[in-house]
């Protein structure tokens, strides 16, 4: 298997410049291989400078949104060139709590992942279903239209500066993990998606990680399943925790890679 695994560490609106820099020590000390896994956290924006400073060689720092225009009149955004400017590589575009909360499209959010390629900044793109949508039965129509909205407006090309990340809104923050059955299932249909839509070679490369609930109990049977490329942790990123998931995850990724 080719896929590296990733791992990311959304934050939220949590933390302050202590409690946060001294997470991101405890992370440096940390005995995890960042060789072989790509670990990215993502703080709240006014902390990705201190952050990027402080954290060692290996532990990426992403923001959580941006804005799709360059520049202009808009009073509290952050925009992807500004992103770019200070050397960060990654944004989390399409969170759950963005398309909810702040009511973005899925065309918005395909937008803004096409404007970050394009200022060259690779996207953590978040997609998945909420309760009632896979109660009805939807959650293939959903993701499908959410990933379909992004195939339309980036080439081919692109794919391999794009993370997607497989979020039930079920199971964020709320301790309902997916299991690791129902989780690979959904990967497996996102990723024939790819095969189909995009191509053989996206589908095969293209990382697919999963976010909901993960904690240090769970991560490796997660990513065991051949689809699933890793995690995208909110609450269990503010513990030292975050530590074990990393390890988890890198032990059944080299068990993976031997099958
Ligand atoms: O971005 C992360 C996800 O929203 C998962 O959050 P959670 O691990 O707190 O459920």
């Amino acid at each position: 298997m080719t896929r590296k695994l990733f791992v990311g560490g959304n934050f939220k609106m949590n933390g302050d410049l202590e409690s946060l820099t001294k997470l991101v020590q405890q992370f440096n000390e940390a005995d995890v291989d960042v060789e072989s896994a790509e670990v990215v956290i993502a703080p709240p924006a006014l902390y990705i400078l201190p952050l990027k400073e402080h954290a060692r060689a290996g532990i990426q720092v992403a923001a959580q949104n941006a804005h799709q225009l360059p520049a202009g009149a808009y009073t509290g955004e952050i925009s992807l060139q500004q992103l770019k400017d200070i050397g960060l590589k990654w944004v989390i575009l399409g969170h759950s709590e963005r398309r909810t909360i702040f009511h973005e499209s899925d065309e918005l959010i395909a937008e803004k992942t096409a404007a970050a390629l394009k200022a060259g900044i690779q996207v953590i793109f978040c997609i998945g279903e909420t309760l009632e949508e896979r109660e009805g039965d939807k959650t293939e129509e959903v993701v499908t239209r959410q990933t379909e909205a992004l195939a339309k407006v980036i080439s081919e090309d692109d794919w391999k500066h794009i993370v997607v990340a497989y979020e039930p809104v079920w199971a964020i923050g709320t301790g309902k993990v997916a299991t690791p059955e129902v989780a690979q299932d959904t990967h497996k249909m996102i990723r024939s998606f790819l095969a189909k839509r995009i191509s053989q070679k996206v589908a095969d490369e293209t990382r697919i990680i999963y976010g909901g609930s993960v904690a240090g109990k769970n991560a490796k049977e997660l990513c065991n399943q051949p689809d699933i490329d890793g995690a995208l942790v909110g609450g269990a990123s503010l513990k030292p925790e975050f530590v074990d998931i990393i390890r988890a995850a890198e032990e059944s990724f080299k068990a993976k890679s031997k099958l």
